[in-house]
């Protein structure tokens, strides 16, 4: 199958960030055609996730304007480049901010999601090539991510892409481009968590995940904390056993000293899903001495850097990151998505907003509103 529009340049509609800290503006863009390996999309819908409000606001060191931002996309793909045998015409896909390449070192180690095929472009808002193919009044503009999922029309690698079932609905599974997977992984990728406690720290979608998924493997134990009470009915609608409020803690006592004396010596696992440097270290100090283990899966604005006394690390607790949930978006996410389509997990109880595509800046305000877990957008 070859679309009327294959090999030409597309002219469409994006929302452009033209510089940090600035609200995106719909502009006429131009799509150029993918070159060799590589997939041009048609975004139908995409979530907005806090990392491209961290982008948008210029906390990301990564950060290039002007740019096209977004990562939680669905769409259909359009056109193929020379060389793309992993999706077709036609396919229903998820733009990957992971890749997946299968030979890099990373890929072929085992030991990690991390692949290294198009990291170092996809850092610098280019293509594989080191150009982009996206122009705007004229001008170059940045991708993001590798996705740029807030244009009718993106263009990976295509590594960095995957297929999945056309029964599932795009305005629900694109949320499997970041959010629930990040949270499904981090927790069932990390050995143990049955019949262990959990905290939980931040109840925002990657939170909620957690919850969810730890929930999902029988943690014994599953505590909720966030400093908006708002939060405590969802963390209990999935699964959290409690939640803790730290601003109602009395005057001068640490979230993590509470969580401790009412674990007997605090949690198996905690992770943090706030990007706050000072809730990492929290997090990991509320860990049980000795076996704990505490997982970043929040992003800190650049230049932050987390610290605790070494004697924390020495008594045995362990501090890890997470990205993308240690999860190879192409092996994996077509299981996700099956999963999704038979109940095994959930993903429509994240969508709490809706917005239209002109409405996009009106998405980022709700994130910041607090009863927001995720907008999802429509590209129509
Ligand atoms: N590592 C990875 O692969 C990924 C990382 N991320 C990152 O994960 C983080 C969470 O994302 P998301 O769930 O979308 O974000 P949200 O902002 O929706 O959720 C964070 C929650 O933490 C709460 N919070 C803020 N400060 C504290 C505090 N001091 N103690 C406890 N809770 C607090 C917030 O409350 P309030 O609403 O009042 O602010 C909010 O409910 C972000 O940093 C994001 O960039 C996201 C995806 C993938
Ligand atoms: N660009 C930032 C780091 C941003 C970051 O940590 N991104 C996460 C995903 S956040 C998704 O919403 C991630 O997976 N990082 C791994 C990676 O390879 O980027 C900076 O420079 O600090
Ligand atoms: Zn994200
Ligand atoms: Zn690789």
């Amino acid at each position: 199958m070859s679309s009327a529009t294959a090999g030409k340049t597309i002219h469409c509609k994006a929302a452009v960030c033209w510089a940090a800290g600035e609200d995106l503006k719909i502009e006429d863009v131009e799509v150029a055609p993918p070159q060799s390996h590589e997939v041009r999309i048609k975004i139908l819908y995409t979530g907005i996730c806090h990392t491209d409000e961290y982008t948008r606001s210029g906390k990301d060191s990564e950060g290039a304007f002007p740019v096209i931002l977004g990562h939680e996309g669905g769409g259909v793909v359009e056109s193929i480049g020379e060389g793309v045998t992993s999706v077709q015409v036609g396919d229903h896909v998820i733009p990957l901010y992971t890749a997946e390449c299968r030979e890099c070192k990373f890929c072929k180690s085992g030991k990690t999601n991390l692949c290294g095929s198009v990291r170092a472009t996809q850092g610098q808002g280019l293509m594989p090539d080191k150009t982009t193919r996206f122009k705007c009044k004229g001008q170059d503009v940045y991708h993001f991510m590798g996705t740029s999922t807030f244009s009718q029309y993106t263009v990976v690698a295509d590594v960095s892409v995957v297929a999945v079932d056309k029964k599932a609905p795009l305005e629900k599974v694109c949320l499997l481009g970041c959010g629930i997977t990040t949270a499904w992984g981090a927790v069932v990728k990390q050995p143990g968590i049955t019949g262990s406690t959990v905290a939980v720290f931040g109840v925002g979608a990657i939170g909620l995940g957690v919850i969810q998924t730890s929930n999902l493997v029988k943690a014994s134990r599953i505590i909720a904390v966030d400093t908006n009470p708002g939060k405590e009915a969802w963390a209990m609608k999935m699964g959290a056993t409690d939640f803790v409020n730290p601003a109602t803690l009395p005057d001068g006592k640490k979230i993590q000293d509470y969580l401790v004396e009412i674990t007997d010596g605090g949690l198996d696992y905690t992770f943090d899903c706030t990007g706050n440097v000072h809730v990492m270290r929290a997090a990991l100090e509320a860990c049980h001495k000795g076996w704990g283990i505490s997982t970043v899966i929040g992003v800190a604005a650049a230049g932050q850097e987390i610290s605790t006394r070494p004697f924390q690390l020495v008594t045995g607790r362990t501090w890890r990151g997470s990205a993308f949930g240690g999860v190879k978006g192409r092996t994996e996410i077509p299981g996700l998505v099956e999963d999704y389509l038979q109940g095994k997990v959930k993903i429509d109880e994240y969508v709490t907003h809706h917005r239209k595509f002109e409405e996009i800046n009106d998405g980022f305000h709700d994130m910041h509103a607090g009863d927001c877990i995720r907008c999802v957008v429509d590209m129509a």
